[in-house]
This record gives C-alpha cells, sequence and structure tokens, in this order.
C-alpha cells in the first residue's frame, strides 16, 4: 500500500529571526558594522539592516497528505517567496506522492528555469523540497537522517559563529568565525583594525583554537590576498566568501594566492549541483558550503556533495539548523558542522530559528548526539503562535 498522497500546500511569511536570521532586533552583533558589498557606501556601513538584508523575512512551507499529516520547513524568502510556491510550484505536488521527490524537484526546478536558477526561487524551491522531506519523514515515522543512509558517526560537532570566538571556545566549541568588520573602503586603517581584532582573539583563544573570517563578498582579490597574507601569522584558518559569488575567476586566483594551509571557503550563496560543478571544477575553493535552505533542499544537496565527495572536498553546509545537522550526519565529507549563534551578545547558546521551531536541539559543550535528532521527519515542530501570514492562495 502506498502512503498518503499530497493534498495541498501552503506558504505563509513570519517576521523576527529564525530562518531570516538577519532580522534581528537594534543591537545585535549580526548587524553591527559588518563589511558588506554594499559598504562602499558609507551610509550603508553601520547596519545591514539599513540596506534591506532582511527585507524578506522568513517563508514557511506546509504540505498537508490527505491523512492530515502535515510536513513543514523554513527558510527565507518572505511574501515574494510565497507567491512562487502557491501559484507556480503547488502544482508540481498536489495529488502525488510524498516519494516522488526527484521529479517533483525536476519539475519544479525546469518549469522555473526562465526566472529562476538561482536566489530567491531556489529558495522558495529548497523551502518545498525541505518540506517534503519532513511529510516523508513523518508518514514513515522515521527522522530525515535515517532516510538519507543513516549516521556515519555518533554525534556532530560545531565551530561557532559570532563576533566573540573566545567565549565561543569557553562553551565547548571547536573553532570561532567572526565577521570582518571592515571591507576595501576603508583602507588601509580598515585593513589594520581588521587584523589588530584577529590577533587579540587569537591572544585570548590561544594558539590552537581555530579561527577564521567571514567577509560576506565583501572584498576584492587584491584586498582578500592582502587580509590573508597579514592574516597568515595570527594562524587564521580559512577566509569564507570574500568575494563576489559570481567571481569564480577571481575565488580561483585568491585560492592560489593565499599563504600555504590557509583554506578558502565559498557556496553559501551559490545554487544547484551546476553551481557547485563551477565551484569545484574552477578549483575555487577547499571547502564548499551549500545553504539546504538555498541550493535546491536536501534533494539536491545530496547531488552537490557527491560531487565534492568525489574530488575530495568538504562540504560544511550553511547555517540552517536541523535541515544541515540532518545531513551533516550522514556524510564522511562533511566531518562538522556550523552553529550560527544568535544570541545578541553572543555569549550563550539558543536555538538557531527561535522562535519558529519547537523542539530545535541546539550544541552541548559544541557536540550533538545523533540520538537527539530521532524524531520523525526534521524532528521539529512549527511554533503556531507565532503571527504567521497566508498572503497568497491557490
Ligand atoms: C556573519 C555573516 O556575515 C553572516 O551573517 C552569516 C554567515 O555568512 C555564516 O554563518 O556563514
Ligand atoms: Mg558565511
Amino acid at each position: 500500500m502506498g502512503l498518503s498522497k499530497i493534498k495541498h500546500v501552503r506558504a505563509y511569511t513570519v517576521r523576527g529571526g529564525g530562518a531570516d536570521y538577519h532580522d534581528q532586533g537594534e543591537g545585535h552583533w549580526i548587524d553591527n558594522h559588518i563589511a558588506t558589498p554594499m559598504s562602499r557606501y558609507p551610509e550603508y556601513r553601520q547596519s545591514r539592516q539599513s540596506f534591506g538584508i532582511n527585507v524578506l523575512g522568513t517563508l514557511v512551507v506546509e504540505i498537508e497528505a490527505e491523512d492530515g499529516t502535515i510536513g513543514f520547513a523554513v527558510t527565507t524568502g518572505g511574501e515574494p517567496a510565497c507567491y512562487i510556491v502557491e501559484k507556480h510550484l503547488a502544482r508540481f505536488l498536489e495529488g502525488r506522492s510524498p516519494t516522488e521527490y526527484e521529479k517533483i524537484w525536476d519539475q519544479m526546478y525546469f518549469s522555473t528555469q526562465y526566472y529562476g536558477r538561482k536566489g530567491l526561487v531556489v529558495n522558495a524551491l529548497s523551502g518545498v523540497d525541505l518540506a517534503l522531506w519532513d511529510l516523508l519523514g513523518k508518514l514513515r515515522g522515521e527522522p530525515v537522517y535515517h532516510m538519507l543512509g543513516g549516521a556515519v558517526r555518533d554525534e556532530l560537532q560545531f565551530y561557532a559563529t559570532g563576533a566573540r570566538p573566545d567565549i565561543a571556545k569557553e562553551l565547548g566549541f571547536i573553532g570561532g568565525k567572526m565577521p570582518l568588520h571592515h571591507g576595501p573602503a576603508e583602507g588601509v586603517e580598515g585593513l589594520k583594525k581588521n587584523i589588530a581584532e584577529l590577533a587579540d582573539m587569537r591572544a585570548k583563544c590561544g594558539p590552537d583554537f581555530w579561527l577564521m573570517w567571514d567577509c560576506w563578498m565583501a572584498l576584492d582579490v587584491d584586498y582578500a590576498t592582502r587580509l590573508a597574507i597579514a592574516a597568515h601569522e595570527h594562524g587564521l584558518k580559512w577566509i569564507e566568501e570574500a568575494i563576489s559569488p559570481d567571481d569564480y575567476w577571481g575565488y580561483a586566483e585568491l585560492k592560489r594566492n593565499v599563504p600555504n594551509g590557509m583554506l578558502v571557503t565559498t557556496g553559501e550563496h551559490e545554487a544547484t549541483r551546476w553551481g557547485f560543478r563551477m565551484l569545484l571544477e574552477m578549483d575555487c575553493c577547499d571547502i564548499i558550503q551549500p545553504d539546504v535552505g538555498w541550493c535546491g533542499g536536501v534533494t539536491e544537496l545530496l547531488k552537490i556533495s557527491a560531487l565534492a565527495d568525489a574530488r575530495g572536498k568538504m562540504v560544511v553546509p550553511h547555517g540552517s539548523s536541523v535541515y544541515s545537522y540532518h545531513f551533516v550526519i550522514t556524510r564522511h565529507n562533511s566531518p562538522f558542522a556550523e552553529y550560527l549563534m544568535m544570541h545578541p551578545g553572543p555569549t550563550e547558546v539558543v536555538p538557531m530559528f527561535h522562535p519558529q521551531l519547537i523542539g530545535e536541539p541546539v550544541p552541548q559543550n559544541g557536540r550533538l548526539r545523533a540520538s537527539a535528532l530521532d524524531n520523525p521527519g526534521f524532528g521539529v515542530e512549527l511554533n503556531r503562535e507565532l503571527d504567521m501570514h497566508r498572503p497568497y492562495t491557490h
């Protein structure tokens, strides 16, 4: 007997943190003078919210089966993504079996290819794909990581992203990735301030703790090269997303330029097997960092990961809470995971997608047992007390 078929797909928006983790209140570390491609304009330098980083908000996708079981997922995309889900993508699911995720993915991708391929459309598609895996797991009574092949280790190990790697170290993480605060428009003075921050953090964390920089697409190859060379004596482990995600040639050059032993990482704003094939074949980086809520969902991440594995590259997904955890635990070439510190300080470990998910597991002492992922689907429920808005119907 087959599984219950898909009856209905619905899309909602929610504000205030969660999957749109840049949508935080005032004074949060994630919005404090972080270098971005917009930092060349002084009026958009102090706050990323000033240029609209949080303009989209969270997209919630719900997929209901005929027996009343509901799978759901959250990602970034807000109202425009709701339109795409309700008015375009829903048709490829309703009346179908949730086991047909390959065909559903293919139809969602190729029907939107003429206006999609990357960005918002693939975020929306990813949200649907994740909700579909959640539904499948809930219908089968299995966690997603079992359906992806099962755990290859007993626990996940995390590095932490936030402005206080010294506190991340005390909290048991294996490394700390800091936001880069000053971009090329702030000249040599800014570059010296960046290096001074790294040196200070190195002194606080000791010689062996991993320290990384997240450059959020803010630099050019020349600046990134100078920064990497100056950072080498302070033991910078990797330089992340240093330049525009479209500049594959620049990444290949940067990878040739950085000091021996320093890693170049990128990919959180890349999408699909074709985008990652460019990064891999052009030898742009050492670690790829797809975001499972933006790159095409779990169905696509499996393909991206296989491409990387064949080339001996690591896949360390960007953020994404449980959606990453269920994947990382199943892959040898994903030896650790990112925990994005969403506490404003950031001085405490709090659920990454708070307040949208109920039952979201958090690392303890920088680790999470595989058994913490044992509930069906992605193992979380949607917080229905939130003020959700369904702007479109079909
Ligand atoms: C800290 C970064 O600028 C960004 O907000 C998050 C990110 O890129 C990452 O976690 O990686
Ligand atoms: Mg990043």
